[in-house]
């Protein structure tokens, strides 16, 4: 049975009281935390870095925290986000000079690594280096913002992924991240994804657990459960 993962993305949360809103995802049935990093050079936007990660852990946050990470260059962050706390880190190929070498500093560092695939990029970036993912990242949009709306054709490329997933006979999830809303989730599920971003539509909304327990219904129904 697939397990499904739900990772809000702290994007669209009360940056005010961050504090307080991740502990309310939490509490509202969130499994991990999605922690978009971007510096305003590999993405037209700039967030938060390592020092807010390690906030959120004094604070009390023990659920991973999915550090995604839209910076060039990236090994640099790499260490200081597995230093704060981070559990997964996933980077963009294209952003990274030595791919297997960042790969290998993030499992060095204790966490597990992802590859951040944005919609128009190749996935030969995958060849030779399977045996060292634990997740493999789909945009469904272009990456900068939240609140976007799903790129349709993701879906397809999602089904490559699942099926180099399968061929490679290695237990890797496969997460998709922008767009993501209660009424596509279940056809995101179907292509292949266990993993769900959601920034938007769980944040945007007064009560995340109605949203999330909507999410968690139509996963339910999905063909790949
Ligand atoms: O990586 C991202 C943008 O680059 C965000 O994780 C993503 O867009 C989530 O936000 P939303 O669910 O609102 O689309
Ligand atoms: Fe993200």
């Amino acid at each position: 049975m697939t397990t499904f993962t739900i990772a809000p993305s702290i994007l669209s949360a009360d940056f005010a009281r961050l504090g307080e809103d991740v502990e309310k995802v939490l509490a509202a049935g969130a499994d991990i935390i999605h922690f978009d990093v971007m510096d305003n050079h590999y993405v037209p936007n700039l967030t938060f870095g390592p020092m807010i990660c390690q906030a959120l852990r004094d604070y009390g946050i023990t659920a991973p925290i999915d550090v995604h990470l839209m910076v060039k260059p990236v090994n640099d962050l790499i260490e200081q986000f597995a230093d704060a706390g981070a559990t997964y880190i996933s980077f963009h190929p294209e952003a990274s000079e030595h791919i297997d070498r960042s790969l290998q500093l993030i499992a060095d560092k204790g966490c597990k690594a992802g590859l951040v695939f944005n919609p128009a990029t190749p996935l030969h970036y995958l060849d030779h280096v399977m045996d060292r993912l634990h997740h493999i990242l789909v945009m469904s949009v272009n990456p900068g913002f939240g609140g976007q709306s799903f790129i349709h054709s993701t879906l397809d490329k999602l089904r490559l992924v699942r099926q180099r997933v399968r061929e490679s006979g290695r237990d890797i999830r496969i997460e998709i991240d922008g767009g993501v809303k209660v009424d596509n989730i279940r056809a995101i599920a179907d292509a292949g994804a266990d993993m769900f971003v959601a920034g938007s539509a769980i944040f945007n909304q007064p009560d995340y657990k109605h949203v999330i327990d909507q999410m968690r219904k139509e996963l339910a129904a999905s063909k790949a459960c």
